[in-house]
């Protein structure tokens, strides 16, 4: 039961009446040196979110701390952007603060001075990220620094480095106090860099919201202390944050699952998160979906197992259908995930959308459909082959040179249960747009590369012809083969019990490390030049017979598709040689392209393979494991759709973190008035409007042959300018006023990237291979192609054989939201503490962005615009029993 002590509440406790008359009581006699009253809980309606200011473009916390907030353009002047739109459910608007706008810089002076102590803070932690410490009033301000000098109470003080330290005010003289620091050293700073610090009875609560000075040191403070006790877990409200130990902490056997199960320990932690996952879904009958977030590194795949292990445990015992699930991580781990520099196990699926192409000609139509049209134009008006080879080669400059794949992933696992909460199967869902980098020193390609080099038995390796990981130039390039305590050849011997624990045949396992086999060959094939503008051959050597052997096509014929192209003349097919360069990009296209419908084919496997015979009740447990919101220096595509799937999930957040904030009232009578919440569909407009959205404006240039980075950048100032969140910027800039602040992005790159570059003639070559899975990777493509034209495909606007990599991306989202739509959501913030991927390194820095971009100082300012603290009877009693009593 949670305690009301709102004065107008018309179901009153004695409890309730009694602090009430307390706190009269104090406001009539309150003597100079006391402590500044608790903010006084919302009477007759709930507080609005105070006002949102946005994060500059080029954020940083150490100058965010310095200087008032600047615009992407640098511009210190107060700039006042139209309030986005508010909604409720079912609630009325709030019209008390006609002025309020999420994106007004200064919040309205006498407004920021009615606050007490803790409520501006608390708009300071959560709003004001890139302003200064909050200021009061003199005669406030005064009051209390009389009453913390008194108590020796302690109190945060901002030095010089900008780091908050611990210390005791000892004296204030004008707009300066003496502080003296835990380790004895006295420091003279402005009054105003000071902040309350909690006391001892709070250091290391288990929820963020029972802090009762809730500023931004506090909070990180609290983190820490936990973190540094191995307690890895903590709450914001409703949302469950995760901490990456990087070691093992001994929080997970079998006696802790006992312990959750049974509610003998209620302290933060994943198991009690997919506890009360499980018990919802068995008591109301709805199904559940653990949202997981962070960064790269920040430790969702270990999360989403660790939920997935008590889920196993408390679901397990219908005939191993729970161990089937458990097998799949590491086959989805070895298939889709690398060393990274982030994180040697990161989680990179690979991608939809990837480059291929066998001929010159089929190069450009790879680019897009315009530009193939334009060459067809070139050729048949003019015949000069010159100035196609030039335009040729230009295109050829924006072709990608990666080397292997590189993606942005989400991964959605749905446990299915029976009626009686028995797991009877799975499926599992992947979310990604392609992220073509090269891998970078020390970066390693996916581990099922090295694994099979390391692992493959004799007969095997002697089939595919397999080497050493060394002697693959995919492999080797990076100069990076091992990871620290990884056994590979280990790693391997469980993949394969993981997937015949999945019950993939013999078969289908021989065929996929064919596959595998003939990617790092492909890798190997090199090219000779054999005149002086640069043309090359295929070397004739093991390389290109491997490849072939392992494909199911002739030597030739490879080694024909991989230098040459075949250019459509009138009726005629002329076959021109290719450059060095370009038949780098297109061995390499190809072994993407296989390796990406790999991974698809094995995805959808073991889906069938879960779900066969199962009897599927409707009831499951859905745990995404997806990327956090990234702000970076440069931003680009990649980041473009990470923070719009991130915009929508928020919108989700928003949704459900208000609804059960008002079931909680309703359930204990409290008298509210429904909250009003800040909605980000504005911004989601901004995304996703037909024909003036972004994703609608990006498709429309991508398709359009003169269409340049920076015309799209033009384009988009001209249509989105009166769109709040929207922000022109000089150059090839634009930026988006998203949730977790602003974000600049640079558009080059955009066109090219959200092009999906596949085409028929690739596809052909693929159809020629005896091998089951080249086989079947190009009919799938060629179903694709032959999918009814949508309207706008008919209206020209788009390829009709393709959708552009946003637009698909955008598809993904939709169907996951729906199907998040229809669970109970419960969040998970993971935070990566250091980038150095050590135990015991807590950088205050990082981990605040991180606080600030995953939306948890949000979620903590959120859950206390309601109702600020929650405390039930017996705790009310322990902690404030001595008072009543003296009174
Ligand atoms: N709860 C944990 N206990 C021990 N180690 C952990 C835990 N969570 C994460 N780690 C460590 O951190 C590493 C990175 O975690 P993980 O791979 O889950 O991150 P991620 O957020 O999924 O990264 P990416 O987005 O790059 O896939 C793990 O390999 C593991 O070593």
């Amino acid at each position: 039961m949670m305690m009301s002590v709102s004065p107008t509440s018309l179901t009153r406790s004695s409890l309730e009446e009694m602090l009430e008359s307390l706190r009269r009581k104090d406001e009539d006699d309150k003597p100079r040196d006391l402590p500044p009253a608790l903010p006084a809980r919302p009477t007759s309606r709930a507080r609005l979110p105070a006002a949102r200011r946005s994060l500059p473009a080029n954020f940083n916390v150490e100058t965010a701390m310095a200087a008032p907030t600047k615009s992407l353009n640098q511009s210190s002047t107060k700039r006042e952007v139209k309030r986005p739109r508010v909604g409720s459910f079912g609630g009325k608007k709030d019209k008390e603060f006609p002025g309020e706008s999420p994106y007004v810089i200064t919040v309205p002076e006498e407004k920021e001075c009615e606050q007490s102590w803790e409520k501006t803070d608390t708009a300071n932690l959560a709003d004001e990220p890139s302003a200064s410490p909050p200021r009061f009033r003199e005669s406030e301000w005064n009051d209390n620094v009389g009453y913390f000098i008194k108590k020796k109470l302690r109190v945060w003080c901002r030095l010089p480095n900008r780091q908050w330290e611990l210390g005791q005010i000892q004296s204030t003289s004008g707009e300066k106090s003496t502080v003296l620091l835990l380790d004895g050293t006295a420091v003279k700073v402005s009054t105003g860099e000071l902040l309350p610090a909690n006391p001892d009875v709070l250091e290391g609560v288990d929820d963020l919201i029972q802090l009762s000075y809730l500023n931004e040191p506090s909070v990180l403070h609290n983190l820490q202390y936990r973190y540094c006790h191995d307690i890895i877990y903590s709450k914001a409200g409703p949302v469950l944050i995760a901490i990456n130990p990087f070691k093992d902490v001994h929080c997970y056997g079998n006696d802790f699952i006992t312990a959750y199960r049974e509610k003998l320990f209620d302290n933060p932690h994943v198991f009690a998160i997919a506890d009360t996952a499980y018990n919802e879904m068995m008591r109301d009958e709805v199904n559940q979906s653990i949202i997981i977030s962070g960064e790269s590194g920040a430790g969702k795949t270990e999360t989403a197992k660790i939920a997935m292990q008590y889920l196993a445990a408390l679901g397990g015992g219908s005939g191993g259908a729970e161990s089937e699930i458990l097998q799949t991580s590491c086959i989805l781990e070895a298939f889709g995930n690398a060393k990274t520099s982030r994180n040697d196990n990161s989680s990179r699926f690979v991608s939809l959308s990837l480059s291929l192409s066998l001929s010159l000609f089929h190069l450009l139509l790879s680019s897009s459909k315009q530009n193939a049209l334009l060459l067809k134009i070139l050729y048949e008006h003019y015949l000069n082959e010159l100035i196609i080879v030039q335009y040729l080669n230009e295109l050829l400059q924006k072709i990608y040179r990666s080397t292997l794949l590189d993606v942005v992933q989400g991964k959605l696992i749905e446990i299915h249960f029976s009626a009686m909460g028995k797991i009877c199967g799975a499926q599992i869902q992947t979310c990604k747009h392609s992220r073509v980098v090269q891998l970078a020193h020390g970066e390693r390609s996916y581990h099922i590369f090295y694994q099979l080099c390391a692992g493959a038995p004799s007969g095997l390796k002697d089939r595919l012809n397999l080497k050493s990981a060394v002697e693959f130039h995919y492999l080797s390039q990076s100069g990076c083969l091992a990871i620290d305590d990884v056994d590979d050849a280990r790693k391997f011997q469980m993949l394969m019990e993981a997937l015949d624990t999945v019950r993939l045949c013999k078969e289908d396992q021989d065929n996929a490390f064919e596959m595998l086999a003939a990617v790092l060959w492909l890798g190997n094939i090199s090219f000779q030049v054999i005149d002086n503008e640069n043309h090359v051959e295929v070397v004739a050597d093991e390389a290109v017979t491997s490849a072939a052997r392992l494909m199911g096509c002739s030597t030739q014929d490879l080694m024909l598709a991989l230098s040459t192209h075949r250019i459509q003349a009138g009726k005629d097919t002329v076959s021109k040689k290719l450059t060095l360069q370009q038949a780098i990009d297109t061995r390499d296209a190809l072994a993407k392209f296989l390796y990406a419908n790999l991974f698809d084919w094995l995805v959808e496997e073991i889906n069938k393979l879960l779900a066969m015979g199962k009897q599927y009740t409707g009831r499951s447990i859905s745990i995404l494991d997806i990327y956090g919101f990234e702000s970076f220096m440069k931003n680009s595509f990649e980041q473009f759709c990470i923070n719009y799937a991130n915009e929508r999930l928020q919108q989700h957040f928003n949704r459900h973190l208000f609804k059960l904030e008002q079931e909680e009232y309703e359930l204990d009578g409290i008298d509210w008035t429904k909250v009003d919440f800040e909605d980000n569909q504005e911004c989601l407009d901004l995304f996703e409007k037909k024909s003036i959205g972004l994703i609608s404006l990006l498709d429309e240039d991508s398709n359009f042959p003169k269409a340049t980075d920076l015309t799209f950048a033009n384009k988009l100032k001209q249509h989105l300018s009166g769109n709040p969140c929207f922000k022109g910027e000089r150059g090839g800039a634009f930026g988006i006023c998203h949730y977790a602040g602003e974000v600049l992005y640079d558009t080059s790159g955009f066109l090219e990237k959200n092009r999906d570059p596949l085409h028929s003639d690739t596809i052909q070559l693929l159809s020629s291979c005896s091998c089951r899975l080249p086989q079947l990777f190009a009919s799938n493509m060629l179903n694709q192609f032959h999918k009814p034209a949508s309207p706008l495909h008919q209206m020209g606007v788009l390829d009709p054989h393709k959708q552009s990599v946003g637009t698909k991306f955008k598809g993904q989202l939709f169907k996951l939201m729906l199907q998040l739509e229809t669970s109970t959501p419960h969040f998970i913030r993971c935070i990566k503490p250091n980038n150095k991927q050590l135990p015991g390194i807590y950088e205050k820095d990082l981990v605040l962005e991180q606080l600030r971009c995953c939306g948890v100082l949000e979620i903590v300012r959120i859950s206390r615009s309601g109702y600020p603290t929650r405390v039930t009877h017996q705790e009310f009693a322990r902690r404030w029993g001595v008072t009543v009593v003296v009174i």
